[in-house]
């Protein structure tokens, strides 16, 4: 078996690629594939902590640009995330990984409450632990809670699973001859103004000298082929 180039990460799943091809909700086909990627990484031996977006779902923004307030609209995307959680954790289930789901928000009927100290448990234990409910403060967002949770669970890197294969020179959705790095600072990520994550998330990752990996979620076993020490993807390091 390969040897997996890290030993804990932590895995940022794109909200919208959840959505397949539907324009909204959950997809679970999709769901069902991202998962057999992730019991394949967890099959390497590899600790894994997973930040689901809310992209697919709702997005607070959404909600404040037609005259709602901000706040409840973060709460509602919030909310959104945890609906996303359990359906990559059914996912999980299905293909007998052991999985667990942790939210920043309170909801002891559905799943445990997040602590930094279950979660290292959790994994100490060989589950795959996916934290829902993003940071549970509004005016952030789930990079920002992937890069929070790598931190505070000691994770090796971040690997963002996204629509888009790495990060480019601008939005290659909107700038087709937009190019692709190999490789970045995460100053050069923050001074360029590359937006595929927020300044918060590369600030936090920078901070804690975690490297930061861009890969797209939509390609199959591309998860693996990183860990493996290939596959196509940009990656985000101090030097
Ligand atoms: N310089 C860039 N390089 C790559 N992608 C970029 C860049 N600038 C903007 N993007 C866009 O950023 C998107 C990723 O952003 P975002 O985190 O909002 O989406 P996501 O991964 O689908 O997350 P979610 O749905 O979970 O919120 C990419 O799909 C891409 O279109
Ligand atoms: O810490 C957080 C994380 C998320 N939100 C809200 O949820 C949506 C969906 O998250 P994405 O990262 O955009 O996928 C986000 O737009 C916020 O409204 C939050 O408030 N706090």
């Amino acid at each position: 078996m390969t040897n997996p180039i890290f030993k804990r990460v932590l895995l940022k799943v794109s909200g919208e690629a959840l959505m397949g091809n539907q324009g909204f909700g959950i997809d679970v086909a999709v769901a069902d594939r991202i998962a057999s990627d992730i019991a394949d990484v967890r099959a390497m031996g590899v600790e894994i902590g997973i930040v689901v977006g809310g992209g697919n779902i709702f997005r607070g923004v959404a909600v404040a640009s037609k005259g709602g307030e901000r706040v409840t609209g973060d709460h509602m995307g919030m909310l959104g995330t945890v609906i996303n959680a359990l359906a990559l954790a059914t996912s999980l289930r299905k293909l007998n990984v052991d999985t667990v789901v942790l939210s920043a928000i309170a909801m002891p009927e559905i799943c445990e409450s997040f602590s930094q100290r279950a979660t290292r448990a959790h994994l100490d234990a060989g589950r795959v632990v996916i934290f829902a409910g993003g940071t549970g403060n509004p005016f952030f967002t789930t990079d920002s809670a992937a890069a929070l949770r790598a931190a505070e669970i000691g994770a090796e890197a971040i690997f963002k699973g996204t629509q888009v294969d790495g990060i480019y020179s601008a939005d290659p959705k909107k700038v087709p001859d937009a190019t692709r790095f190999d490789s970045l600072t995460h100053h050069e990520v923050l001074q360029r103004g590359l937006q595929v994550m927020d300044v918060a998330a590369v600030a936090v990752a920078r901070e804690n000298n975690i490297p930061i990996i861009v890969f797209s979620i939509h390609e199959r076993a591309g998860f693996g082929q990183i860990m493996a020490g290939a596959g196509r993807r940009t990656i985000v390091t101090e030097s």
